[in-house]
Formats: C-alpha cells, sequence, structure tokens
C-alpha cells in the first residue's frame, strides 16, 4: 500500500503520524512510505532519519494526499485540506467529528473512510488511540493550570501547593477517567488539595484504591459540581462520552460564581467542551476570560510537546496502521471489531451513532456497508 504522512497544518501542531521507526517497519513489509518534507521537524525527527528509514521525502502536501491509497496524521483536517479528499481515500487520524459539522459533510461529500483514533476500541473495550494523548493532556493541565494561577497570566496568585503556614490550592477535576487521573496524580504531586468527580460510581471507588483515599472523590450531579466549583482555584474538564458532544457539566451560572481569577482547563473541548462558557483556542491564542475565571481550552494540547507526544501517540497506533495497511481497509474493518468501530465515514455514509446524534443526522452501522 501507498501511505501517505502529510506535515500538520493546524495551528502550532507540531506532532507526526508516523516516526522514522514506524516508517522502516512499514518499508520492511513491503510498503512505500510518502513523507512530506519537514513533517517530522518539530518532533525532532528530521527528513534524513525518514529517509534513511525508506521513505521518499515529498515537496509538497498535494503530492502526498494524491499519490497516497492511506494518510495518516495527528489532527483532523482544517478547511485548506478538505481539498485533498477524494473517493476511496482511507484518512486514520483523530477527527472529532461530533462537534464540527463542515469537515464531517467534506468527508461524507467525497466518500472519504475516515477511521478517527478516538473512537478506535481494544477488546476491553478502551480508547487504546485516545489514552496516550489523555495522558500527556491531562498530566499538562496542571502545569498550564498552575501557571495560568500566577498573577503574571491572569490568575489569582495561587500556588498549587501552598507552603508551610498557608493552605494548598484546590483543584477540582471532573471526569475521572485518563485525563482526570493523570491531572490528580501531577496535582497531589505538586502537594494540591484535589477532589475529582465522576458520575461513575464503579470508577470513584477505583480511584479512591488507586489514590490510597488521597484524593477526594465526590459524584457527579448539579449539586456536588457547583459546590466543588466554587471552592476551587483550578477546574479541570475530563469528561467524555465516546465519540459524542460533550455533555456540559458546568454551567455559566456555575462559572459566574467561582473565585475571581481562578483557572478552567477544559481538555474535553476537542469534543466541544464539559464547561458551558469553554470556546476552543488555540496555541497562538490559548487563554480568555468569562466572568474574571481565566479560561484556557487549546484542543491540541499534547502538540507543545511534540517529541514525547509523537512517541506516545505512533506507539498506540502503529499496530493499527500496520493491520490497515497489510489487509487493507475493508478487511481490517471486517475482520477487527475495535478499527470497525473507528470508522466514523464510509463511501458517503456516516456510520458512527454518537456524531449522529451530535448533528441530527442519519447514520448505518460500518458492518452493514462492507
Ligand atoms: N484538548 C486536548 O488536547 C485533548 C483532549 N482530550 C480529550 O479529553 C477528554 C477526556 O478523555 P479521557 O480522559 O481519555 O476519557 P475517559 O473515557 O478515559 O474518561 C472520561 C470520564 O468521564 C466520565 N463522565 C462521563 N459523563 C460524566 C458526567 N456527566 N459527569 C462526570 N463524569 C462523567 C466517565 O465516567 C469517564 O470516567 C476527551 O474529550 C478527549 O478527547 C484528550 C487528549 C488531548
Ligand atoms: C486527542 C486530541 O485531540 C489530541 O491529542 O490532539
Amino acid at each position: 500500500m501507498i501511505i501517505g504522512v502529510p506535515k500538520e497544518v493546524k495551528d502550532h501542531e507540531s506532532r507526526v503520524g508516523v516516526t522514522p521507526a514506524g516508517v522502516k517497519a512499514l518499508v520492511e513489509a513491503g510498503h512505500k512510505v510518502l513523507v512530506e518534507t519537514n513533517a517530522g521537524a518539530l518532533s525532532a525527527m528530521p527528513d534524513e532519519e525518514y529517509q534513511a528509514a525508506g521513505a521518499e521525502i515529498v515537496g509538497s502536501a498535494y503530492d502526498v494526499w494524491r499519490l497516497a491509497e492511506m494518510i495518516v496524521k495527528v489532527k483532523e483536517p482544517v478547511e485548506k485540506e478538505y481539498k485533498h479528499f477524494r473517493e476511496g481515500l482511507v484518512l486514520f487520524t483523530y477527527l472529532h467529528l461530533a462537534p464540527i459539522v463542515d469537515l464531517t459533510n467534506a468527508l461524507l461529500e467525497k466518500k472519504v473512510t475516515g477511521i478517527a483514533y478516538e473512537t478506535v476500541r481494544d477488546r476491553f473495550g478502551a480508547l487504546p488511540l485516545l489514552t496516550p494523548m489523555s495522558e500527556v493532556a491531562g498530566r499538562m493541565s496542571v502545569q498550564v493550570g498552575a501557571a495560568y494561577l500566577e498573577k503574571e497570566h491572569g490568575g489569582r496568585g495561587v500556588l498549587l501547593g501552598g507552603v508551610p503556614g498557608v493552605a494548598p490550592g484546590n483543584v477540582c477535576i471532573i471526569g475521572g477517567g485518563i485525563v482526570g487521573t493523570n491531572a490528580a496524580k501531577m496535582a497531589l504531586g505538586l502537594g494540591a488539595k484535589v477532589t475529582l468527580l465522576d458520575n461513575s460510581l464503579n470508577r470513584l471507588r477505583e480511584l479512591d484504591d488507586i489514590f490510597n483515599g488521597r484524593v477526594f472523590t465526590v459524584y457527579s450531579n448539579s449539586y456536588n459540581v457547583e459546590k466543588a466549583v466554587s471552592e476551587a482555584d483550578l477546574v479541570i474538564g475530563g469528561v467524555l462520552i465516546p465519540g459524542a458532544a460533550a455533555p456540559k457539566i458546568v454551567t455559566k451560572a456555575m462559572v459566574a460564581k467561582m473565585k475571581k481569577g481562578a483557572v478552567i482547563v477544559d481538555v474535553a473541548i476537542d469534543q466541544g467542551g464539559c464547561i458551558e462558557t469553554a470556546r476552543p483556542t488555540t496555541h497562538t491564542n490559548p487563554s480568555y476570560e468569562v466572568d474574571g475565571v481565566v479560561h484556557y481550552c487549546v484542543t491540541n494540547m499534547p502538540a507543545a510537546v511534540p517529541n514525547t507526544s509523537t512517541l506516545a501517540l505512533t506507539n498506540a497506533t502503529f499496530p493499527y496502521l500496520l493491520k490497515l495497511a497489510r489487509l487493507g481497509a475493508v478487511a481490517a474493518i471486517q475482520e477487527d471489531k475495535g478499527i470497525a468501530e473507528g470508522v466514523n465515514t464510509y463511501n458517503g455514509v456516516l456510520t458512527y451513532e454518537a456524531v449522529a446524534q451530535a448533528q441530527s443526522r442519519e447514520w448505518t452501522p460500518v458492518a452493514e456497508l462492507v
């Protein structure tokens, strides 16, 4: 198969979809890999390493997209990439379609097979291609939040760890999955007081065990959320219903009652955000204020640490990529239920229920189409 790896074009997106190690394994398996020049440069993976691994370096994105049968990326295509879509192309990347209607339309119109990292499942039902970036973003959310709490950055001037004689800061984490757990680890490491809310009692039990009671676990309902948020210096949003638009757990009214200079990091913003006042931001303009509360809602947080993130992401994506290349998309979808779960668009048909619900559209399971 001919596999194309374009350079990312989203704001400050510095990760890359395949590493030189991945290229070597693909080439050894008989595939051809086209890498756009400088695609890996910001992840400290120069063209020479790709070339030495057997890739063909291609000068333009246009040619990578045109010549490849499967495109492997990191982020969902932005508008200026839609012109590259064509019938039969396989696109393996994050898509986050629920909140992005125009991208959904473009993939459907051009009959692209869109396989979304964030909805691929493993045999345990987990989301193996979302997990590594949630680990990164969860850990980052605390260091970003701590920086925005500094006066210089508009925050209320709270040191999360406190000092002897002064209480630590309050961190409230909503959603106790991968983002939430990793955020809790970092916040505890800094010495903050951590409250974690989830609407799964079983998950709260697991978290209580994992953290040995050092994190305050609270059942997520609007009463408890309002109280926790009003006491917080830093609120981290990490709620997910896979593939769906994120439910708004923190309302505008709750934000209005937060402490002035408190900080919100809504990691769930890539699925539309779980905080009503959150809107997507970029690494160029990462933050804004609502009711005196600083909001940081960057949709591609791991791009800030591309070397770590590219390695972590491709560790997880590579076995799926190899399978897609070996079998071709149709046979891989037929053989592997987890890959089939990743298919959001196929031959002009929307194939993911939660996206269909978010956009009030019809959908058909991909198993009925291949
Ligand atoms: N902005 C960025 O750069 C990045 C964003 N993300 C996003 O972060 C979000 C969270 O991802 P993960 O932690 O991997 O998901 P996860 O599935 O591991 O965790 C989600 C948690 O939310 C909980 N939840 C669901 N409904 C809830 C409710 N009503 N109240 C409280 N909790 C509720 C679930 O029980 C689960 O524990 C996703 O939208 C993901 O795409 C992930 C990586 C990077
Ligand atoms: C998960 C995601 O959206 C990201 O890593 O950018």
